[in-house]
């Protein structure tokens, strides 16, 4: 079976519907932010809540920017990604075409906080998300919106290996 078959098959399981309060698969096993078998990753576990999803996270040493303060990159990773979990409640494949974090205030790491991300507008094949960072029953850290667009499965061939 070739990588792409693979991920073909591989694909078409992630998309089934997905209960409310399931976990959502990771994208794949070495994905940066999900991936469970990628030693740098955040090993993000995201769950589906109504329309949302919803994941906890605590950053780590291998995340830091300022001592003891995550990386602006790191944390705009993990929103990102979460984005990326919507697309199972979405049905179909899509990418980030941009990406806004704002940051209200250092994201500490050794904390958990709370994430949220949600759908609010869909536009063809525009989809318009926005997300939120939150100490745990806390005040907002950090919030983020994204465009990604849907894309054809074939879209991923082009990081396969030639
Ligand atoms: C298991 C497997 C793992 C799968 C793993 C999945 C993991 C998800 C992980 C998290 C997400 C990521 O990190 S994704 C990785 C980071 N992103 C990428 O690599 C994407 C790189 N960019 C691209 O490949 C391309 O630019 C695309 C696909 C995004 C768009 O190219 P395109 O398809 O040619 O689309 P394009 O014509 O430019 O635009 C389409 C429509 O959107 C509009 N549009 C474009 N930009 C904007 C904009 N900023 N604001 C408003 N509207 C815009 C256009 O005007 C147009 O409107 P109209 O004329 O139609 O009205």
């Amino acid at each position: 079976m070739s990588s792409m078959e693979e991920l073909l098959a591989g694909w078409n399981e992630k998309f089934r519907p997905h209960a409310d309060g399931a976990q959502l698969p990771p994208h794949h096993p070495h994905c940066l932010a999900c991936g469970p078998d990628n030693p740098h990753g955040h090993h993000l576990t995201v769950h589906r809540r109504g329309e949302e999803v919803h994941a906890t996270h605590v950053f780590d040493e291998r995340h830091v920017g300022a001592p003891g303060i995550a990386h602006g990159g790191a944390v705009a990773t993990v929103f990102d990604d979460l984005f990326g979990f919507l697309l199972y409640l979405t049905g179909g494949p899509a990418v980030t075409r941009k990406l806004e974090v704002l940051y209200d205030s250092p994201v500490i790491l050794g904390t958990t906080y709370d994430l949220a991300a949600r759908v609010t507008r869909t536009e063809g094949r525009k989809l318009f998300m926005e997300a939120d960072m939150k100490q745990l029953g806390g005040s907002r850290v950090a919030s983020a919106s994204a465009l990604f667009l849907s894309v054809d499965v074939t879209h991923f061939n082009q990081g396969m290996p030639r």
